[in-house]
C-alpha cells in the first residue's frame, strides 16, 4: 500500500501527527513540490492507493481520476473541496473523505493584511531596507473607519469582532442576513453591494466562489470604492475581476491585500508583484501550525479508520 501526501511544501506533515501506526501498513511518501502539470501529477500518483490532498490545490476531475485506476482513498483537509469530482470518484469506487477544519485562521490573515496596508507596513519596511528612508507616507487610522464585509459566515463574523475591537464601524452584506441578525452581531446590514462598496474604508471579501460570486466585483464596483480604500481578498481570486483590479491598482485609487489569485501559484511576472499598493501572500489563510495539526491528525485518523473498515467522514 502506498500513501502520498501532496502539497506539504514545508515538509511538516510527518511531525504534525503520529503516523507510526500507518508506517507498519503502508509506504508513506511526502511530496514537497508544487506539481502544477496534470500529466506530471498523474505520473506521480501512478500506482498509489491513498492520497492526502491539501484543500483545492490538485484538481481531481473525471480525467485525472481516470488516470489513477489504483486510487482507493482520497483524503482532503477540511470537509469541502471544490476540486474533486465527487460523482466521478464514487463511480470509480474512490472513497473521498475529509478532516475537521483548521478554524478561523483566515480571518486573522485578512485582518493582518488590512492593518499592514492601513499602516503602510510593507511600504515602510521596503523603503527602510532599500535606502534607509525614514517615513515615506501617511497611514490610515482604523479606529472610527468603516469595515465592509462581503459575506457574513464564519470568517465574516470573526472579522466583525476584530473590527469592533479596533473601534471600526462594521457593515455586512450576505443574502440571508437580516437587520435583526446584523444587530445581534453588532453590525449594520448593507442593503446592496453598491452601498457596501461606496461606504466602506476597507472591504474584506468572505463569500465562497460560486456562479453568483465569480466576477461579482468588476470595474464598476471597484470604481465605486472610496479613494484610498483597502480591498482585502482572502476568499477566492476570481470573485474580483483580475484585469479590472490591476487597472484600479495601477490608477492608485485603492490598495489591495490579496491571499488568493485567479492563477495559483502566482506567476513570477504577475503585475500584482510589481505594484507598490498591493500586499500579496501565497494563499496562507489556513497555513498555521495549529491548523496543520488538525489537518494531518485528521488525515491519519481517516486513513487508519478506512484501513480498519471503520466509518470515515465522506464528502458529499
Ligand atoms: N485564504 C484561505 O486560506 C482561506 C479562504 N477561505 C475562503 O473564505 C470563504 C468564506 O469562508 P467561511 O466564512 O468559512 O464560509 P461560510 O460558508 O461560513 O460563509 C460564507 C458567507 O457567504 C455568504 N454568501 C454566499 N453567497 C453569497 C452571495 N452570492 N452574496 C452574498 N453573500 C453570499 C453566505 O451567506 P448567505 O448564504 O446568507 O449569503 C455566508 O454568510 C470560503 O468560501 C473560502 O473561499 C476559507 C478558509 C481559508
Ligand atoms: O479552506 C479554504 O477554503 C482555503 O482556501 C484553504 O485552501
Amino acid at each position: 500500500m502506498r500513501i502520498v501526501i501532496l502539497d506539504d511544501y514545508q515538509g511538516v506533515a510527518r511531525d504534525m501527527a503520529d503516523w507510526r501506526a500507518l508506517e507498519a501498513r503502508a509506504d508513506i511518501e511526502v511530496e514537497r513540490r508544487y506539481i502544477g502539470d496534470r500529466a506530471a501529477m498523474a505520473d506521480r500518483l501512478a500506482g498509489v492507493e491513498i492520497v492526502v490532498a491539501m484543500r483545492e490545490r490538485t484538481v481531481f476531475d473525471r480525467d485525472m481520476l481516470g488516470c489513477l485506476p489504483d486510487l482507493k482513498l482520497l483524503v482532503t483537509t477540511g470537509m469541502v473541496n471544490a476540486s474533486i469530482d465527487l460523482d466521478a470518484a464514487r463511480e470509480q469506487g474512490v472513497t473521498v473523505c475529509g478532516t475537521s477544519s483548521g478554524g478561523p485562521d483566515a480571518a486573522e490573515l485578512a485582518f493582518a493584511l488590512m492593518i499592514a496596508l492601513a499602516r503602510r507596513i510593507p511600504q515602510e519596511d521596503r523603503a527602510l531596507r532599500k535606502n534607509g528612508a525614514w517615513q515615506t507616507g501617511l497611514g490610515m487610522t482604523l479606529n472610527g473607519k468603516t469595515l465592509g464585509l462581503l459575506g457574513f459566515g464564519k470568517l465574516g463574523k470573526r472579522m466583525a469582532g476584530f473590527g469592533a475591537a479596533f473601534g471600526m464601524r462594521v457593515q455586512a452584506l450576505s443574502r440571508s442576513l437580516t437587520d435583526a441578525d446584523a444587530a445581534d452581531h453588532g453590525v449594520k446590514r448593507a442593503e446592496t453591494l453598491g452601498t457596501l462598496l461606496e461606504t466602506s474604508d476597507v472591504l474584506s471579501i468572505h463569500v465562497p466562489l460560486s456562479r453568483a460570486t465569480g466576477g461579482l466585483i468588476g470595474a464598476d464596483g471597484l470604481e465605486q470604492m472610496k479613494p484610498g480604500a483597502i480591498l482585502v481578498n482572502t476568499s477566492r481570486g476570481p470573485i474580483v475581476e483580475e484585469n479590472a483590479l490591476i487597472a484600479a491598482l495601477r490608477s492608485g485609487r485603492i490598495q489591495a491585500g490579496l491571499d488568493v489569485f485567479a492563477t495559483e501559484p502566482l506567476p513570477a511576472d504577475h503585475p500584482f508583484l510589481h505594484l507598490p499598493n498591493v500586499l500579496v501572500t501565497p494563499h496562507i489563510g489556513y497555513v498555521t501550525e495549529d491548523s496543520y495539526r488538525v489537518y494531518f491528525g485528521g488525515a491519519v485518523e481517516a486513513i487508519a479508520a478506512w484501513l480498519d473498515g471503520d466509518p470515515v467522514r465522506v464528502l458529499t
